[in-house]
């Protein structure tokens, strides 16, 4: 029988039974924790004839009873008191008390334990209870025994699935949090930093380095494209040969060709001796062509020749040569815009763009900066000898307001001045040069609400419950806070107070 079921057949097996032994109620219980209180959870009574109330009943008024019973006797009294031993008085009292004239017991046994029991009582008159009724009973007893127990292993069952079940969910949980974990480690290695934006940045980088394809970073300079190159390399198949760089803008125009593409001995006028490219250097790796948008016009048919077929010719030279050659591309300049003003190649700017991140500015992600100040702080001290324990909040509310035009790099020139003027351990940051003279772009509504719940949190060390936690502050409920937080997209940039 199915369990949902169960409950039903009880209860209409308890009326069978009080129409059968013609006696006025029954009820069935489960003994309770320690057997301090038995649980009625069925009962049944004639017309006219108070039913015993289903729920939890304290038996320590019954010690004789329940000691009978927890070892598996059946307990039957004919009429009572008269039936009853001397040391049951205090069952007597009770019997007399609710006009109990009659009573069987019969305890419910399953698994080598009393689970529970079925009673039977006269309320109107004595009865007289036949042994053989009370084998029968004896023998009902060990049916209902054997679904409670059926059920109550269904039901233990039912709460063994759930919690399987809660469990496997937070464990998926947790294996996406360790899979973003894993994104983060596999990049942080240096770059710092848990925005939103930085983090879509990161997925990015970690979805397109597995591929070949090429990728072009764009972004205002020292927003991290470096880094991020050396990343996505650092994460692809061709990890085991360095990444090759090339600064297209450091190189004078002449020289990039041979650098790029190499040279045979004699080339042209002072190239006394052969010498490999960076191409060839590259083959089999990454080859990091920084500053894209600067690479002469001239010869950017040779790149897209190469970039196409992966062939070119060394500098004086007729021979091809082949290489297999990853290119990842970075430029502040829009390219776009660039190949519709005629200064790049429409084909060669399509060929780069197959997969174009573009890395924010450090002012649309000022979550970023007490990490990564913390970070350049830890850098310049291992370098210059120096421990510093504390960041004066009120510096770094100035690191966070700032525009940053010249982005990480900016703010780790920054930190480095700090700490050649720091003698102590609090961190000496001197901003009047940068911070005041510089009206800060407008704030958005948004950018300013968020802003204003950065500072007071920098002020309470992101304390946010209690007497002079943010949220008293705001003179609004923690959770409204959090909420707000949440939705701002704030949360506390690493473990460490601002002002230790
Ligand atoms: N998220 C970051 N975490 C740690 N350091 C960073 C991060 N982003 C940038 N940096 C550091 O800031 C400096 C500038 O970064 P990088 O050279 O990669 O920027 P870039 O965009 O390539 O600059 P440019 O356009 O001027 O070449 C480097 O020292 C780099 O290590």
């Amino acid at each position: 029988m199915p369990i949902d079921q169960i409950e039903d057949q009880i209860n209409e097996s308890l009326k069978s039974l009080v129409q059968f032994l013609g006696n006025d109620r029954c009820r069935f219980f489960e003994f309770g924790d320690d057997n301090a209180y038995i649980n009625v959870t069925h009962s049944y009574a004639v017309e006219g004839c108070p039913r015993f109330p289903i729920g939890a009943f304290e038996v320590a008024q019954l010690p004789w009873f329940i000691n009978e019973f927890g070892e598996g006797n059946c307990v039957f009294a004919k009429s009572i008191p008269d039936d009853l031993p001397p040391e049951a008085d205090r069952e007597a009292r009770y019997c007399q008390e609710h006009g109990i004239q009659s009573n069987v017991a019969v305890p419910l046994r399953a698994g080598g334990q009393v689970l529970g029991g079925l009673t039977f009582a006269f309320i109107e008159r004595p009865c007289s209870w036949p042994r053989e009724t009370v084998l029968r009973l004896q023998l009902i007893g060990e049916v209902f025994a054997g679904s409670l127990l059926r059920r109550r292993t269904e039901m233990s069952l039912r709460d063994k699935i759930a919690e399987n079940e809660q469990l496997r969910r937070r464990l998926e949980q947790e294996n996406l949090y360790l899979r973003e974990q894993t994104v983060l480690r596999h990049h942080h290695g240096k770059i710092v930093g848990r925005s939103d934006a930085l983090l879509k940045v990161l997925a990015d980088v970690e979805r397109v380095a597995t591929t070949d394809a090429p990728v072009l970073l764009t972004g205002e300079t020292g927003t991290g494209k470096e880094l991020l190159a050396q990343a996505i390399h650092e994460l692809s198949s061709r990890s085991g040969s360095p990444m090759i760089v090339v600064n297209c803008a450091s190189l004078p125009a002449t020289l990039i060709e041979s650098e790029l593409f190499g040279r045979v001995a004699g080339a042209y006028t002072g190239a006394a001796s052969a010498q490999i490219g960076r191409f060839e250097l590259a083959d089999g790796s990454t080859l990091f062509l920084d500053e894209i948008g600067e690479f002469p016009l001239e010869l950017q048919a040779k790149l897209l020749r190469v970039l196409q077929d992966g062939k070119f010719e060394r500098l004086g030279s007729p021979d091809s040569v082949s290489v297999n050659v990853r290119i990842i591309a970075a430029t502040n300049r829009d390219l776009h815009q660039a190949s519709r003003d005629g200064k790049f190649r429409t084909d060669l700017f399509h060929r780069l763009n197959v997969f174009p991140i573009r890395v924010p500015p450090l002012r649309e992600r000022r979550d970023d900066i007490p990490s990564l100040a913390w970070s350049f702080v830890e850098t310049f001290g291992r370098r210059m000898g120096k421990t510093i324990k504390s960041f004066p909040r009120k510096s770094m509310q100035r690191l966070q307001r700032h525009d940053w035009p010249g982005n990480v790099r900016e703010l780790s020139n920054a930190i480095e001045r700090a700490m050649i003027l720091t003698d102590g351990d609090t961190l000496n940051l001197v901003m009047d040069d940068w911070g005041a003279e510089r009206p800060a772009r407008r704030l958005s509504l948004k950018e300013s609400e968020k802003q204003q719940i950065l500072d007071v949190l920098q002020e309470t060390g992101w304390r946010i419950r209690g007497k002079g936690g943010a949220a008293e502050l705001f003179d609004v409920k923690p959770t409204t806070l959090e909420a707000r937080m949440a939705r701002l997209g704030i949360r506390r940039p690493g473990n460490r107070s601002d002002d230790s």
